[in-house]
């Protein structure tokens, strides 16, 4: 039997289009619901593991995307988001009722991802958004509560359907990464 690891990803990874145009992102509350609006697609989707990222309930991983903070606007219940943890360094905007993280910034202008916002697809109805591409921070599933011993067939699981694990992030974003501390340093080879 499969493991249910997030409804996105436990009947396989739809693949979305990448002239996707943007959509709607809602959260759970039946009356007045937070409504935040994406311009174009979101980029490096991924599952994340980490016990920061929303999940929804009863899912092992979170599912979260990038999008430019400019094509990122709240459109409707502005007033009930709060920031679930100020220390973080990606302020995680969530809805006071329900608490569905409808977007986290990055407001240190230091930042190798400022200028990004972290957000999750699913909370649309729409069709196109960028599938999963990897799987991010897989072992900190652990600190939330699952068996290390089932870890072998999580990581099993996840290349099955084409996400690579990794236990921090992808080999492309962690370059993005060193390259920018590497520039800040004045050490960036060409
Ligand atoms: N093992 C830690 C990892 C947390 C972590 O580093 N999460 C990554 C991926 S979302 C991150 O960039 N966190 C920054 C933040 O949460 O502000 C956990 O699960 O809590
Ligand atoms: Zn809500
Ligand atoms: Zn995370």
């Amino acid at each position: 039997m499969a493991l249910k690891l997030h409804p996105s990803i436990d009947n396989g990874v739809r693949k979305g289009n990448p002239n996707f145009a943007g959509g709607a992102l809602t959260c759970k509350c039946a009356d007045h619901p937070v409504q935040v609006r994406i311009t174009g697609n979101v980029a490096h989707n991924h599952a994340c593991g980490c016990t920061k990222c929303w999940k929804p309930q009863g899912a092992v991983f979170s599912v979260v995307a990038v999008v430019s903070r400019d094509n990122l606007k709240v459109v409707s219940g502005a007033e009930k988001l709060h920031v679930v943890d100020a220390s973080a360094t990606i302020q995680r905007h969530a809805c006071r009722d329900c608490g569905v993280h409808m977007y986290g910034r990055i407001e240190n202008a230091n930042h190798p991802f400022y200028g990004l916002d972290f957000v999750h697809t699913e909370l649309s109805n729409e069709q196109g958004w960028q599938e999963p591409q990897f799987a991010a921070f897989v072992s900190s599933i652990i600190e939330s509560g699952f068996p290390p011993a089932k870890m072998g067939e999580v990581r099993a699981q996840l290349r099955s359907i084409g996400l690579e694990p990794y236990d921090c992030l992808s080999p492309p974003l962690m370059d993005a990464i060193a390259s920018h501390v590497a520039k800040a340093a004045g050490k960036l080879a060409a």
